[in-house]
């Protein structure tokens, strides 16, 4: 029914009707961002109340979102805008949410790693999980915060032992790598770059991030050393962004457009619109690691399947046999990390 009067943008994936106007018989969904004073927060935020599949955008960090959620909530779309601050709002914020979204924690700067985080932004991710497994553990969780590589196993050993753990709805949100590889593949190979479709699976840190350009579509005639450069561009992406910031952080306005997109999706697929698939970094059988990037369906419960990785080139291949060490001990650092603390 919904379907029938209904069309998707392809740009944005907004539901819109014949006449151009969000519909209002989207189920409702609310959706939760944790973070959402910050410079992933802010954008991202406003991006999610121009989402007309969103009713109620629930704004939490430790301060500052009353602001944000005042000044967002003016805009005329359809969601309705709380902010909450501080713990004692933590569980209020959480409440009846289908989505959370998760861009808490600190930024890198110049010269540190993904990993050089971890001792921060564990500690922030294990206590918002330990929420979220109390208030709302049916919501699919997106994870941003880095090292996405670590801070996903983490989510998953805090909602184990709190026994709400459902590998269908937690993610690492990979999208930004996606996006980069999309626009990137597009400049070289000179192709419209609303049309690229291009995988990328792994992780989400340097050679953990492996694009699989010989499946982009349109196909183009790049050489090797075009794609070699082409990959290394992609995974090292965040960091030309954290270098170009020169102290005042990493990627934020691309990221929000990433998350974004990706949160759209997960609440598309609750919503039972057939044939969402993104990238994204999930529990996962599709190699021996206990978690991997690639594509997957999402639906009803969010994670429907999780696709495997089609063929790959030789360079692809070793890059993926290269990456496996890191992202184990990412993997590993993050289960220990959750399990000690
Ligand atoms: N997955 C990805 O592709 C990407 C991930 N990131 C990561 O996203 C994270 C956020 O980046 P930015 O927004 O640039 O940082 P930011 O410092 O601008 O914002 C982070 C926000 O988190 C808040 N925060 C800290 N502890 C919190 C807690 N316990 N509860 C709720 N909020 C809390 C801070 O108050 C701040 O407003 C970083 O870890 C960054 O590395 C950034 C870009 C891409
Ligand atoms: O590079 C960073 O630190 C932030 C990030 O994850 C990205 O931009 O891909």
């Amino acid at each position: 029914m919904l379907r029938s009067i209904v069309r998707r943008t392809s740009t944005t994936g907004a539901y819109l009707t014949r006449r151009g106007f969000a519909s209002e018989s989207a189920p409702d969904r609310k959706v939760a961002i944790l973070g959402a004073a910050g410079g992933i927060g802010q954008p991202l935020s406003l991006l999610m109340k121009l989402n007309p599949l969103v009713s109620q955008l629930s704004l939490y960090d430790i301060a500052g979102t009353p602001g944000v959620a005042a000044d967002v909530s003016h805009i005329n779309t359809r969601s309705q805008v709380s902010g909450f601050a501080g713990d004692e709002q933590l569980g209020q914020a959480l409440e009846g949410a289908d989505v959370v979204i998760i861009p808490a924690g600190v930024p890198r700067k110049p010269g540190m790693t993904r990993d050089d985080l971890f001792n921060i932004n564990a500690g922030i991710v294990k206590s918002l999980c330990t929420a979220i497994a109390k208030y709302c553990p049916h919501a699919l969780v997106n994870m941003i915060s880095n090292p996405v590589n670590s801070t996903v196993p983490i989510a998953a050993e805090v909602f184990k032992k709190a026994g709400t753990y459902d590998e269908k709805r937690l993610f690492g949100v990979t999208t930004l790598d996606v996006v980069r590889a999309k626009t990137f593949y597009a400049g070289k190979a000179k192709v419209n770059v609303a049309d690229v479709i291009v995988p990328v699976v792994g992780g989400h840190a340097g050679i953990t991030i492996l694009p699989l350009f010989s499946q982009a579509t349109p196909k183009a005639n790049l050489g090797d050393e075009e794609i070699e450069a082409l990959t290394k561009r992609t995974q090292d992406g965040g960091t030309e962004v954290v270098e170009a910031k020169a102290g005042k952080g990493s990627a934020t306005l691309s990221m929000a457009y990433a998350g974004a997109i990706f949160a759209d999706a997960c609440l598309k697929g609750l919503n039972g619109v057939p044939d969402v698939v993104e990238c994204s970094f999930v529990q996962s059988t599709v190699t021996d690691l206990p978690f991997f990037a690639s594509k997957v369906r999402l639906g009803k419960n969010g994670v429907e399947e999780v696709l495997g990785l089609g063929p790959l080139s030789d360079f692809e291949k070793q890059g993926l046999e290269a990456l496996k060490p890191e992202l184990k001990s990412s993997i590993e650092k993050g289960i220990k990390f959750a399990n000690d603390n």
